[in-house]
């Protein structure tokens, strides 16, 4: 059930217009991610929602309650909305102690000492910062302030938790490390979470759903697989995951690898409705092309260009006709060898229309 609404959500800045027409649901106690290149959209999206930026156009609720309407001249203030909020800053007050930094929120909501002291005691709890709550933040690492600013967020008792790249300032270690434990406050808390990142894997490993984004447009919302198996569109599968694109290209009716003189196996025919496209874009993961001997079935042909060890995967390039194309094997596989001819079988191909 839809608890987060976003309702044709417009937002303009002059000629920029940075979120255009968008409508989301977000349920209760869903993590929910929006990923996208930078400029796209994401944080005026957050901002809208935690109210520190006006709607051009639509409305947002949450649950049945109005939040913000243009066109009722109505906007709910942010501290009003009962939102936590981490950003990627670490916005902590480095002259009250790491227990203030948590207090003091809830004293300015007014709440009676017995619960402030209790929630913050709580809080500081479930971030792991109790032995620490008389210190001072900036004796504190990264990751420390960073729990800090949870801990404070998680106070408030949030009905939603808006996460502006909380991680992206601290060392890969540590993200991997926060990032269950967020995943577990939210299981604890039972709060809904919005977040913003660039970070791909972050986005899969948290989310229930995630929204791609570009140009202030949404391109797909879906489950962390179902974004990576089955992407929308040819910006979906390029953006999403390791990618490579062919150009082909028809003549006489029959379909060519641009630049390569033979044309392309039959098990690697376009659907029919693509027929039709002077260039086609045949895409493929790296993790999903083997390489086949010269003897077996025909697949597509090129040679070896280069070739890299990664620790677990062996990284390879393959140019075909004027294009190349990059293949991830386990470190075990055998591959070819440098300026060897490679055979390669595409497990799952994906046709787009070229650009
Ligand atoms: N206050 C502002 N005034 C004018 N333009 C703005 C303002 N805030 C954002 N924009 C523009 O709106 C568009 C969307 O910006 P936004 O910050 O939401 O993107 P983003 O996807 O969060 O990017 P990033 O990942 O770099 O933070 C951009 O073109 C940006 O330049």
């Amino acid at each position: 059930m839809s608890y987060v609404r976003l309702v044709n959500v417009t937002k303009k800045f002059g000629d920029v217009t940075a979120v255009n027409s968008l409508n989301l649901e977000i349920g209760k106690g869903e993590c929910f991610s929006m990923l996208g290149p930078s400029g796209c959209g994401k944080t005026t999206t957050l901002r809208m929602v935690a109210g520190f930026e006006d709607l051009s156009e639509g409305e947002i609720y949450v649950g049945d309650r109005l939040i913000s309407s243009p066109k009722r001249n109505f906007y709910l203030p942010p501290e009003k909305r009962n939102f936590g909020m981490v950003f990627q800053a670490f916005a902590v007050w480095p002259h009250l102690s790491v227990y203030e930094n948590v207090a003091f929120p809830l004293r300015i909501r007014k709440l009676p000492a017995a619960e402030v002291e209790k929630r913050t005691q709580d809080a500081l709890r479930s971030t792991n910062l109790l032995k620490v709550a008389e210190d001072s933040p900036a004796d504190l690492s990264g990751g420390g302030k960073q729990r800090v600013a949870l801990a404070r967020a998680l106070a408030i008792n949030p009905d939603v938790m808006l996460l502006d790249e909380p991680l992206s300032s601290l060392d890969p270690h540590l993200r991997e490390e926060m990032r269950f434990e967020i995943k577990d406050l939210q299981r604890k808390y039972g709060f809904s979470i919005i977040y913003v990142t660039h970070d791909q894997s972050e986005a899969m490993a948290l989310s229930d759903r995630i929204l791609v984004m570009r140009s202030g447009v949404v391109q797909q919302i879906d489950t962390p697989l179902n974004v990576y198996n089955q992407p929308a569109n040819k910006f979906v599968f390029s953006f999403i995951g390791l990618s490579n694109f062919l150009d082909i290209v028809w003549e006489d009716g029959r379909a060519f690898v641009r630049g390569e003189h033979a044309a392309l196996p039959a098990s690697l025919m376009p659907p029919e409705s693509m027929r039709g496209e002077d260039v086609l874009s045949l895409a493929s993961r790296p993790s999903e092309i083997d390489f086949i001997t010269e003897g077996d079935e025909q697949g597509l042909r090129g040679i070896l260009s280069r070739k890299a060890f990664l620790g677990e995967i062996i990284d390879y390039q393959v140019k075909i006709g004027d294009q190349e194309m990059r293949v991830q094997k386990g470190r075990r596989d055998p591959g070819p060898e440098l300026g060897e001819a490679c055979n390669l079988r595409l497990l799952r191909p994906f046709w787009y229309a070229g650009e």
